[in-house]
């Protein structure tokens, strides 16, 4: 892997792939390992205002394409995407601990962004108003609103990418991207696949360095006008503030806390299914992973001991050389160290393990799957997000009580009910204060739907056409005749 990056030329600014002017190098670590495979040219301000200059100069040029060429590109983009998934799949599982699998399909999840925006470019927009003076018309349209940051997490940093990069591009911005520091190398593929699809300089540009001084310098400049943000909520909060400046335009995607219900009527084998996938999906790093469990009491026991069976079956290892892992490490130490720190608090207060700990390599940050019962409703393990595999599970014996539990928290993203009663899935998903719902389904993540949070889980939304609207100024013509 080192090979791939060894000339340190990570950034992508106005068309010329560059190391840092500063010769500063980070290393990026293999969770599963704990060891380094890379180094990354990690930049400094100088180069963010390199980039949002560049952007700024393409612009006027950028926004003026037709939508059929901005499409044409999106879609070579999609193309060069499901081509390489596989190679940049490699790269996603080494450098952020996801299983194989996972890592091939989230390229392929990015690949379907890039494809749906591509359509979308194209498709008709803005409204013809009926005049209501006889020498009057008036109409609107929407035009792009200018350079937008598109600054993502570590988790699904190919994915949550995509889903910035590609309407932005769509609706004609140009874009400069700041991921990861904890993941940044697939990232660094899928821009190489934005140069082979023939974007122009400085229409996407790609930068590294440290979070809070290039980022607050680069919202600092009036031609940003979109800053799209996917991370905790404390960072989005904080952007807020920053956006003052400016007044630029936020689309926020926050933390999370869901709610997995598994009502009386539900079938317990499915959900049990669903709550795996919710659960351990990355590891449990997962904005929408199941973050807190309630099984209504009739059916609490077959779930518990469902649970506590498959777990037990569960594979913890190096999800590349294994790639028939079912579960790999989390991100880093302090992660997990966290995570332990929490779940010790817990056990303290009375709670249960309902499983036995799973086995694991000794190097690497690896961290048994856990879920506790009987946990004291006021812990931190039983109120925050956790992002791991760990939660809380809790009973519950009405559905009045359970919706009360469910959206007892300041987080809005995602929820999950279970249940085969038509009436109470209608009840549920109107009930529940989340801005996604699966209902049966723990996978509910498409392109072509609106994913996005309530409360302090953001602001705005990704995917679908209102994901495009979010790096659109809506303009309004008025004509007399
Ligand atoms: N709503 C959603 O779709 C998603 C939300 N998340 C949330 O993100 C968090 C985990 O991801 P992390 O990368 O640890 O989040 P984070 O908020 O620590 O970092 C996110 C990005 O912001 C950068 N950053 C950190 N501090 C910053 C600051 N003060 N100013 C500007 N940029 C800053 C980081 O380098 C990273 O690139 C969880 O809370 C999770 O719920 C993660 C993925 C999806
Ligand atoms: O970071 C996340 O958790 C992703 O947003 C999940 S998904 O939307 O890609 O499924």
């Amino acid at each position: 892997m080192a090979e791939l990056y060894n000339d340190h030329k990570s950034m992508y600014i106005d068309g010329v792939w560059r190391a840092s002017n500063h010769q500063d190098l980070l290393d990026v670590i293999n969770p599963a390992t704990g060891s380094a495979i890379a180094e990354l040219s990690y930049g400094g301000v100088d180069e963010a205002m390199e980039a949002v200059e560049a952007a700024a100069r393409a612009f006027g040029a950028w926004k003026l394409t037709t939508a059929r060429t901005r499409a044409d590109m999106l879609l070579e983009a999609s193309r060069m995407l499901l081509k390489r998934a596989e190679e940049i799949g490699y790269v996603l599982a080494v450098e952020s601990g996801k299983r194989l699998a996972e890592a091939v399909g989230e390229i392929k999840f990015a690949a379907e962004y890039f494809r749906w925006f591509a359509e979308e470019a194209r498709r008709p927009e803005g409204a013809y108003i009926p005049n209501e003076v006889q020498n009057k018309r008036h109409w609107t349209r929407a035009q792009p609103a200018g350079v937008a940051l598109c600054l993502t997490p570590w988790n699904f940093p190919v994915s949550i990418q995509a889903r910035k990069l590609a309407p932005a591009l769509a609706a004609g911005c140009t874009v400069v991207a700041r991921p990861s520091q904890k993941a940044p190398l697939s990232v660094i593929e899928v821009f190489k696949c934005l140069e082979e699809a023939g974007f122009p300089h400085g229409v996407v540009n790609l930068i590294h360095g440290p979070a809070v001084s290039t980022t607050e310098a680069m919202m600092g400049h009036p031609a940003v006008r979109v800053v799209s943000f996917t991370g905790s909520t404390a960072v989005g909060q904080s952007l807020v503030k920053s956006s003052a400046r400016q007044l630029q335009r936020l689309a926020l995607e926050l933390g999370g806390n869901a709610p997995f219900i598994v009502f009386d009527d539900a079938d317990v084998e499915k959900a049990v299914e669903g709550a795996m996938v919710a659960k351990f999906r990355n590891n449990g790093q997962s904005c929408i992973a199941a973050n807190r469990i309630y099984v209504h009491d009739s059916v609490y026991e077959e779930f518990v001991t469902r649970w506590a069976a498959t777990v037990s079956r569960m594979k913890l290892a190096d999800p590349v050389t294994n790639p028939q892992s079912d579960l790999g490490p989390v991100i880093d130490d302090k992660a997990r160290q966290q995570l332990r720190v929490l779940a010790d608090e817990a056990i303290a207060g009375g709670a249960r393990p309902i499983h036995p700990k799973l086995q694991h390599p000794d190097d690497g940050f690896y961290l048994s799957p856990l879920l506790l019962e009987n946990v004291p409703p006021d812990t931190t393990f039983a109120r925050a997000e956790l992002f791991g595999p760990m939660s809380p599970i809790f009973r519950f014996s009405d559905e009045d009580e359970v919706i009360k539990l469910a959206n007892d928290t300041d987080m809005g993203l995602a929820a999950y009910v279970y249940t085969n009663h038509a009436g109470r899935g209608a009840r549920m998903t109107e009930a529940l204060e989340y801005g996604i719902v699966g209902w049966n389904n723990a996978l509910p993540s498409v392109a072509f739907a609106p994913m996005g949070g309530w409360k302090q889980s953001g602001l705005g939304r990704e995917g679908a056409r209102i994901g495009m609207e979010e790096f659109q100024e809506v303009k309004y013509v008025s004509q007399e005749l």
